[in-house]
């Protein structure tokens, strides 16, 4: 690949692709110089064929114009890519939560966000391998941001703004939302390195990035580029009486709290209770259900387009 004579190619979400800032946008790169080939998208699994695609056409630069899902379908298709060929990875913001782009720093605007993937500096990043079975067939799915599970799944996919609003509202309303959801406990087992342990939880984060489901901060001290997932279990309680240290438990991130375990791992597998119907998982935002699954590193697998300053880059940590 040569970055000195770099070739952009923008997968547009085709929902978005009439969005006048981004139409103008387009037009002034081009009209700067800038080699730019532009494809939408008519369903889903296109933005994922289009970046496997990408490199045949002499592209080094993908930029995923869209939500958070279609940033998750891209990396998909570059990852489909030879590590030596695979062109770097650019986001121009267009969906309702944006997670991805928020959390690290890019601009959220489509001037703006575009002009800064013309001339940002590409950094590797570690990216996420999900394997699993499902009726049975081997399913391997990667993502760069975050995957949630159980009750966090559950309500991000739903209302994007639902939990913030609720963990901001104390004990009294997240009880009242647990029985509107007829919440129920996601039992299973999980295994990480040499650790093993039988759970009951309301809801599981495996962070690469920091937060999803439209600003929930989930893993606070994620980083891109670590070599690590960052897990988050919220272990389920039995009464109302007990959401006050669950919540404010949330609000520092123990290592081994009375509800709440935050800790870091390169792989995590998660095997759900015999009999219990399979936890409901959003990868990068994107739902799915396994009985079992293991969510490992793939340690500095792509390079995308970040900030300098970007907070979830090892070079930028001020702890
Ligand atoms: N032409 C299209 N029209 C409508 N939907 C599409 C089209 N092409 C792809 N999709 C679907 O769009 C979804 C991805 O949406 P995307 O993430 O870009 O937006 P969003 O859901 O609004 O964003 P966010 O996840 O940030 O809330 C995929 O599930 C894909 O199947």
């Amino acid at each position: 690949m040569n970055d000195s004579q770099p070739h952009f190619l923008l997968i547009i979400n085709g929902k978005s692709a009439g969005n006048p800032a981004l139409r103008e946008a387009v037009e002034e790169q081009r009209e700067a110089g800038m080699p730019i080939t532009v494809r939408s998208t008519w369903e889903g699994g296109d933005a994922a064929l289009f970046a496997e695609q990408a490199c045949d056409m002499g592209i080094t630069h993908v930029i995923a114009c869209g939500g958070d899902g279609t940033v998750n379908e891209v990396v998909n298709g570059l990852m489909r890519v030879a590590h030596d060929k695979r062109p770097a990875l650019g986001v121009v913001p267009l969906g309702s939560a944006n997670d991805f782009a928020t959390s690290t720093g890019l601009p959220l605007e489509p001037g703006p966000a575009l002009a800064a993937a013309m001339t940002l500096s590409a950094y590797p990043v570690d990216v996420v391998r999900v394997t699993a079975e499902a009726n049975n067939k081997n399913v391997v799915k990667y993502y760069v941001n975050m995957t949630t599970g159980g009750f966090g799944a559950e309500i991000t996919s739903s209302t994007p703004k639902t939990l913030k609003r609720l963990l901001g509202g104390g004990a009294y309303s997240l009880m009242g939302a647990l029985k509107a959801w007829r919440h129920r406990s996601y039992r299973g087992t999980l295994h990480w390195g040499d650790k093993e342990q039988d759970i009951s939880l309301l809801l599981l984060a495996l962070g690469n990035g920091r937060q999803s489901g439209g600003g929930q901060v989930l893993a606070p001290r994620a980083k891109l580029d670590d070599g690590r997932l960052d897990v988050l279990l919220v272990k389920d309680f039995s009464s109302v009486t007990e959401l006050p240290t669950l919540i404010s438990e949330l609000q520092s991130f123990p290592s081994d709290g009375q509800y709440v375990r935050y800790f870091t791992a390169t792989e995590l597998t998660v095997t759900t209770q015999k009999d219990d119907p399979a936890w409901p998982l959003t990868l990068d935002g994107e739902m799915c259900q396994y009985d079992r699954f293991c969510a490992e590193v793939v340690p500095l697998a792509l390079r995308i387009l970040l900030p300098e300053g970007c907070p979830l880059l090892s070079a930028n940590d001020r702890h």
